[in-house]
């Protein structure tokens, strides 16, 4: 391999670098230093004044990025380099490597996330609202070929071009008079029909990426126009995901799809008739067939947010959170503490069964109030008396809507070893086919033992909608501000094992199971770990010990990042 980065080295680097606008790494290895410096400083005052166009290419030769200049340093200074954004476009290399890869171990983990948040000088407020930037990891005959490249949205290409804000995202909102010179002129009325519209929300699919049963890739967000393809082995962005279904209308879908081999189902919330078109894509095809509707029960103006769902083999679960989609915050400039969202536990909180083959609801019962981005999985169990009993498992906040705000990036980088990290834990809910009005919500497992943290979870994917034993996730070793621990949960037997070392911050331990297989949990666990001295690894954890089997750093430090897939090697 030519010039990897020791960590170390990179290290210092990083931590010159840790607030500086993003870059470009150079490839050519026929230019000496002077030059290299020369031109990243060169390319850096450009990125520092508009960013640039497209990135230079950089293929296993990173260089030095450049040294910023010094009054350019501010907010994301001395931060874990976990919040911190990606210093450069792309990069591709090979990882150096400790432990074995199973040598069963072929394909790629794809991992999504909002890797850079900031544009021009302005600083984004929410861990959401940066730009998506993909991670790979190529496993290949035992050795580790990775990258990271930021995806060309038209949201992210506008702020290029334009060195500012141009689409709504998450918590941000551009400013009408910034807005004004870039496109139409501003009028309240018809700042609201481009909201409306769809037309000013962001196609910065920065959530999630899947891979359909087509083989085709696709990077994922709330908004319906935020479902974009890419390429899993350059990363390169395809382009648009054009649904030819009608029913890009309603702008905003679940960022959880379910995909299988054969079919992807998914949530269209209806902001207009509070409520949720359940739909069904068939692999190979861009039509999403409405299967049925879900009307919602309490008499609030918005449906309840629906961030991810659940199946069973038969239906669908359908999640009516108290925390509700509202017009009101939706029109507002100036995000509130909930953002998009407002929290009405006095409406009910409830869940919905939808049948699949039917589109019938066949259950709909109220339940405690809760709170969750995540639901783990769902199955069909039988009760006492042998009646049907759906189980639905989620990462449940103590319906505690504060950890939406406690993703704020300032809370995130400024808050150093206090306790800070509300209590999450394993929520499970029972829902009654046989027309009881209510479900109930049981903690799973106690939470202390996985330090009361639970998001970003993970399952053995051929136990999706049936019944399992074992949960992967975040976790927490207190004191923290932010899950910084892996966990494996059995909850059947009420069992936890944790994964933490100091300084680290982990990103969702993801699951892929051993071809041929007999035991749920017989795989390996890949997470990327941000490190607390400015560097990033991916660590392999055996699925059944959870004992480290194999770390490959990165020659830099990788941001923070949220969902991944895996793309078995044909
Ligand atoms: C990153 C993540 O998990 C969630 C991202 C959510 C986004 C980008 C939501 C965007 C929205 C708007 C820009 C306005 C309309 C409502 C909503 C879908 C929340
Ligand atoms: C990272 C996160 C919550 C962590 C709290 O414990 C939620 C991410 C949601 C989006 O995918
Ligand atoms: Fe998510």
């Amino acid at each position: 391999m030519a010039s990897l980065f020791t960590t170390k080295a990179m290290m210092s680097h990083h931590h010159v670098l840790s607030s500086t606008r993003l870059t470009t790494l150079y490839s050519d290895n026929s230019i000496n230093d002077q030059q290299i410096k020369t031109k990243s400083q060169a390319s850096h005052r450009l990125f520092a004044r508009r960013i640039s166009g497209a990135a230079r290419a950089v293929i296993n030769s990173p260089m030095p990025p450049p040294v910023p200049e010094i009054e350019k340093l501010e907010g994301e200074r001395r931060c874990h380099v976990a919040w911190t954004s990606v210093q450069q476009e792309k990069w591709e290399g090979e990882l150096t490597l400790q432990g074995k890869i199973p040598t069963w171990l072929n394909g790629t983990y794809l991992r999504n996330g909002p890797g850079l948040w900031n544009i021009g000088d302005h600083d984004f407020r929410h861990l959401f609202d940066g730009y998506s930037t993909l991670v790979k990891l190529q496993f290949d005959g035992g050795r580790v070929f990775a990258g990271h490249r930021l995806l060309e949205s038209d949201a992210y290409k506008a702020a290029k071009k334009h060195n500012r804000l141009c689409y709504r995202e998450f918590s941000e909102t551009p400013k009408p008079a910034i807005r004004n010179s870039f496109k139409n002129p501003f009028s309240g009325i018809g700042e609201i029909l481009r909201l409306f519209s769809g037309e000013s929300l962001t196609d910065n699919a920065n959530t999630g990426v899947i891979r359909l049963g087509d083989g085709r890739v696709m990077c994922l967000t709330e908004t319906q126009k935020g479902s974009i393809l890419v390429d899993h082995e350059t990363l390169e962005t395809i382009g648009k995901f054009e649904y030819d279904d009608g029913l890009s209308d309603h702008m905003i879908q679940s960022a959880h799809p379910i995909v299988t081999e054969t079919e992807m189902w998914t949530l269209i919330p209806d902001l207009v008739k509070p409520g949720y078109r359940v739909v069904r894509m068939e692999a190979g095809s861009n039509r999403r067939e409405v299967v049925g509707r879900v009307k919602c029960r309490s008499g609030s103006w918005g449906p309840g947010w629906v961030h991810s769902f659940a199946v069973t083999e038969n239906y669908v679960v359908v999640p009516e959170m108290p925390l509700r989609y509202s017009v009101k915050n939706l029109l507002r400039a100036e995000p509130t503490p909930l953002y998009k969202f407002e929290w009405c536990p006095q409406d009910g909180a409830f869940l919905h069964v939808m049948s699949k083959l039917t589109g019938e609801v066949v259950a709909s019962v109220e339940v405690p109030a809760y709170v969750t981005f995540h639901f783990i999985n769902a199955y069909e169990d039988e009760d006492e008396n042998g009646a049907t009993v759906i189980i639905a498992d989620c990462c449940e906040h103590n319906a505690d809507t504060r950890i939406l705000d406690m993703l704020r990036l300032h809370t995130l980088r400024s808050s150093h070893g206090q306790d800070v990290l509300p209590d999450a834990r394993i929520g499970r809910f029972r829902i009654p086919l046989d027309g009881s009005k209510y479900g109930r919500l049981e903690t799973a497992v106690e939470a202390e033992k996985h330090g009361r943290a639970m998001d970003m979870c993970s399952i053995n994917p051929l136990h999706l909608g049936q019944k399992y034993r074992y949960v992967y996730a975040c976790g927490a070793q207190r004191p923290c501000n932010f899950p910084n621990a892996l966990s494996k949960v059995d909850i059947v037997e009420k069992k936890v094992k944790n994964w933490h070392e100091h300084g680290m911050i982990p990103s969702e331990p993801f699951f892929v199971p051993r071809p041929g297989a007999i035991h749920e949990d017989d795989g390996v666990v890949i997470s990327l770990v941000s490190e607390g001295n400015g560097g990033s690894f991916a660590i392999l954890l055996d699925g059944s010990s959870f004992e480290e089997i194999a770390r490959a750093t990165f020659p830099y430090g990788l941001p923070y990042g949220l969902h991944g897939c895996w793309i078995p090697k044909h």
